[in-house]
């Protein structure tokens, strides 16, 4: 019996023939990739690292720092950083939210293993990176040692058929599978079929992303030409990817077909078997509508807001916020020009930092508040008051939505 693609990737990285779902394996990480937060809650400066080649420390979470207690975080973080002589560190001015900085400096190699304390760091497993958030402590360890161990859940492969069509994008993906198959506990999730062509590296992230969501473990792409022409721009080559064998025990098949899909939005409160598609919820009044984070943040999902708002303006009684996920895809928006069409349409455009996707800074809701959100998570006080609603979609059918002032399908503005 063959291996999936993540077990083909532990079973290398662990220095074994094969591993098999159940197994424990001990890796040694490639990059080891710590945030502002980590700096600004326990941190002790550790008196020896195991290799500050494989280290990034990102400054996202809290920037510019909002609060005393950020500050003296990125204190400590500049402080290691020089300590250890860290070269790979985006502070504020080249920051931007970690899985999109991951993204840019091409941090995430095909075959290798990607740690982070952030529980998106899966996002990373869009480049077939064996990628996973952690706990702080264990992150910790790892700084130190190098290494750290996975067990192996069993693994469950989605194959993507026939073609995206407009105004669907990788969120409906997720949030199609979210609804049908909901969670996602102890199981390895593994992206590949005919359809996969069709779906940008973009939205690649935002599915790899998003299997926190469902609770997965890791999510992994194959590589492709798509995929290949990515990683060259960024300067990623000489990988040695992780295929999945003809032969692999799935713990399960499923077939997306693409063709048929259509945005949909998640319900308040979690995105496992509670998104609908958007025809089945139109209508629901907004007071904010908000495009940014790690999962949809990007140059695109600006790139598709911008073509819905152009000439078009905000509804009042609507708060737009975009937040571009890092410097380099606010200098690209701006370059563009989708800044300015944006803000000429009354949008906020904000600083790129996680601030308002976590509801800790920018951005906060006040009880009974509505929001339609293109982030990660729709959780009760996820973005502020727990009496507050979050609604979850696509940056397309957020950016509809603020223009009528209502939960609105993108399609029907085309
Ligand atoms: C605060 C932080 C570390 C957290 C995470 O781990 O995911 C955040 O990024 C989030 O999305 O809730
Ligand atoms: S953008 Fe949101 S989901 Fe992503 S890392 Fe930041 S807080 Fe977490």
């Amino acid at each position: 019996m063959g291996m999936t693609m993540i077990e083909k990737l532990l079973a290398r990285k662990a220095g074994i023939p094969r591993v098999q779902a159940g197994d424990t394996v001990v890796v040694d990480v490639d990059m080891c990739v710590l945030i502002d937060l980590q700096f600004a809650t326990t941190w002790v400066q550790p008196v020896r690292i195991a290799d500050p080649e494989r280290v990034a420390v990102v400054m996202d979470h809290a920037v510019p720092a909002p609060s005393l207690k950020d500050a003296t975080g990125g204190t400590h973080a500049r402080a290691f950083v020089k300590e250890f002589g860290i070269e790979r560190f985006y502070d504020v001015g080249r920051h931007g939210i970690c899985h999109e900085v991951i993204a840019e400096n091409g941090l995430a190699r095909p075959g290798e293993i990607l740690a982070c304390t952030d529980s998106h760091t899966c996002a990373a497993g869009a480049y077939n990176t064996g990628a996973r958030g952690l706990g702080p402590v264990e992150m910790y360890a790892i700084l130190c040692t190098g290494s750290t161990w996975f067990q192996v859940s069993p693994t469950v492969r989605y194959e993507l058929t026939g073609r995206l069509p407009g105004y669907v994008s990788g969120k409906d993906i997720f949030l199609h599978i979210a609804a049908t198959w909901g969670d996602a506990t102890n199981q390895n999730l593994e992206y590949g079929g005919p359809g996969l062509a069709s779906v940008p590296m973009n939205d690649r992230r935002t599915i790899a992303t998003q299997g926190a969501e469902i609770s997965a473990d890791f999510s992994t792409f194959g590589v492709d030409d798509v995929l290949r022409s990515f990683l060259a721009e960024r300067g990623v080559t000489g990988f040695e990817a992780a295929d999945a064998d003809p032969d692999a025990a799935y713990l399960d098949v499923r077939t997306v077909d693409l063709d048929g899909l259509e945005p949909y939005v998640a319900r308040p409160g979690t995105v496992s078997g509670n998104a609908v598609p958007v025809s089945d919820i139109e209508h629901r009044r907004l007071d904010q509508a908000f495009i940014g984070s790690c999962a949809n943040g990007q140059l695109e999902d600006l790139r598709i807001a911008a073509e819905i708002l152009d000439g078009r303006t905000v509804a009042p009684g609507v708060r737009l916020l975009v937040t571009p996920a890092s410097q380099q895809v606010y200098r690209e928006a701006m370059k563009a020009g989708y800044l300015q069409i944006l803000a000429d349409a009354g949008a906020v455009v904000t600083n790129s930092t996680c601030g308002a996707c976590f509801g800790y800074h920018m951005g906060v809701l006040g009880p009974g508040e509505v929001c339609l959100t293109s982030s990660t998570r729709n959780f009760t006080g996820r973005m502020g008051s727990t009496e507050a609603e979050i609604f979850m979609a696509a940056p397309a059918t957020v950016a509809a939505s603020a223009v009528t002032g209502y939960i609105t399908d993108p399609r029907s503005l085309a």
